[in-house]
């Protein structure tokens, strides 16, 4: 479904992505792995054209994907986009945000009269459902929870009907156990619709939990593609570089899984 080849990515003098190959199959889950500053989010927005690839192919369903406009609305209809701060319109109602997936799909007029057809209601209705959150259709966004707001952002990504949904640390903002209800959203519908997910994670757990395949990145560059049983210690010292057996009373492993949870701790404190 996705083929990347060759790709790199600069800002400046520095090279954020140094000539990443893969492959995504068609319906697979697959999860981005890798500590902050490895260029998983700029693998993203290079694969959904928010960022221009320095160098590299990258095809859509068989199609190169190029910068002029025929191939960049074919692909923004395919693609989806899952994010860490959810991107909701507080103060809409959660159908409404859900339906802000349908406006690519729709005739210009309605939709920049934002003028919803009854069959794209119907869509949010069911994307609602699948979230398990019909019965807040009717309230402001701004009331839900943050995991409430995420499952908002995934119905409003299948409310698109994309072949591909890339989602951006989708969970880094969320407690352990909203964000497994959340991740297992995402995983049934990528499995009973067969969209291929492309998910960055910094969690280890939550790789091995709804990996099928964890691709792992370091610096720009891959360092370890596989299934989740094939994640060892050797593996995440490979990812995360410097995670030093001394560092921790725990494994490597569970230091490495502790990063968000300092990293939301320093939020906190700032
Ligand atoms: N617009 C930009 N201009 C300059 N440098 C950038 C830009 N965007 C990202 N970078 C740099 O590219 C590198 C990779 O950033 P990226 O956000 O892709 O990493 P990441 O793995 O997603 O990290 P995090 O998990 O913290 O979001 C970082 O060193 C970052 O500072």
């Amino acid at each position: 479904m996705i083929k990347i080849r060759g790709l790199t990515k600069r800002y400046g003098e520095f090279e954020a992505l140094k000539g990443i190959d893969l492959d995504v199959a068609p319906g697979e889950f697959l999860v981005v792995l890798g500590p902050s500053g490895a260029g998983k989010s700029t693998l993203l927005r290079c694969i959904n054209r928010l960022c221009e690839p320095t160098r590299g192919d990258i095809h859509v369903d068989g199609q190169l994907v190029t910068d002029d406009s025929a191939s960049l609305r074919k692909l923004r209809r395919q693609v989806a986009m899952i994010f860490q701060h959810y991107n909701v319109v507080p103060r809409l109602s959660v159908q409404k945000n859900v339906l802000t997936g349908r406006l690519g799909a729709m005739p210009s007029l309605l939709s920049w009269l934002q003028v919803f057809p009854r069959k794209d209601i119907a869509i949010a209705h069911e994307c609602l459902k699948r979230v398990e959150l019909d019965e807040k259709a009717e309230l402001r966004t701004d009331t839900l929870s943050g995991g409430q707001k995420q499952r908002v952002g995934i119905a409003r990504a299948l409310a698109q009907q994309p072949k591909i949904i890339l989602a951006d640390e989708p969970v880094a903002s969320l407690d352990p156990k909203t964000s497994r209800t959340v991740l297992t959203y995402l995983q049934q519908a990528s499995r009973e619709l067969g969209i291929s997910v492309v998910c960055n994670l910094h969690q280890i757990e939550y790789a091995r939990e709804f990996g099928e395949r964890i691709v792992g990145v370091s610096a720009g560059r891959v360092v370890f593609e596989g299934g989740p049983d094939a994640l060892t210690d050797d593996v995440l010292h490979r990812i995360y570089p410097g995670l030093d057996h001394g560092e921790s009373s725990s494994s490597p492993m569970a230091a490495a899984t502790a990063e968000p949870a300092l990293r939301q701790f320093a939020l906190e404190e700032a």
